[in-house]
């Protein structure tokens, strides 16, 4: 059984979710924000899945051992799929508030039927003389006219989900887990681990 991961983030949002998660089977998380030194990894892919390779690859070849990363961002249908994979940096530097107003700008005098949007994550694990496990989740929902929500991070505070009535910052931390992007791409991974680390 697994008992520690080493997840190739420097996300502090992204790190407290897959602490929480990852907690409760007993699993320590260890990541980026504990490594200082690890030079930064060009995200220069097409898609979530590749980025999502580079990075955990990357730290596997430098540190000879099995690493999770994640790539993630948000798709917005009227804008074709944008800020997709520029969503850290679809403001320009990575500024999560800059993000979300370039979103809010964008969509203005757009109506509520045009709104459709998708949180994507692609999770990659790789180990020493292993063919990658990729898993990938998704959620769908539609952007709000103005922030709404304290909880969450990037652009939770923007992001509706009907079903529950709330924008992902106005869900808990185990509401949103339970639904999230990133919750079912740990689901489906985690089904798959334990087999794919004995081969
Ligand atoms: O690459 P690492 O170090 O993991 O951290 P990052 O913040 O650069 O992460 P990504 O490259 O995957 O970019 C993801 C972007 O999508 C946003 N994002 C991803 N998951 C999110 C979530 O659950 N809620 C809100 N925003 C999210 C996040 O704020 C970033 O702007
Ligand atoms: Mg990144």
């Amino acid at each position: 059984m697994l008992s520690e991961i080493l997840i190739a983030t420097k996300n502090v949002g992204k790190a407290a979710e897959f602490k929480r998660i990852f907690g409760e089977k007993g699993i320590t998380v260890k990541t980026l924000l504990d490594l200082p030194d690890v030079p930064e990894i060009i995200e220069d892919g097409k898609t979530f899945e590749e980025n999502a390779l580079k990075k955990a690859q990357t730290l596997t070849d430098k540190l000879n051992m099995a690493v999770l990363a994640d790539d993630s961002g948000l798709s917005i249908d009227y804008l074709n799929g944008q800020p997709g994979v520029y969503s850290a940096r679809y403001a320009g530097d990575h500024n999560d508030a800059a993000n979300r107003q370039k979103v809010l700008e964008k969509l203005k005098g757009v109506d509520d039927t045009n709104r459709g949007a998708h949180f994507n994550c692609a999770l990659v694990v790789t180990s020493p003389d292993k063919k990658p496990l990729v898993k990938v989740g998704i959620v769908d929902g539609r952007i709000t006219t103005s922030e709404k929500g304290e909880n969450g991070f990037g652009y939770d505070s923007i992001f509706y989900y009907p079903e529950y009535k709330r924008t992902f910052a106005e869900l808990t931390q185990d509401e949103k887990n339970k639904i999230s992007h990133r919750g079912r791409a740990i689901e489906k991974l985690m089904e798959s681990f334990d087999g794919w680390m004995k081969n």
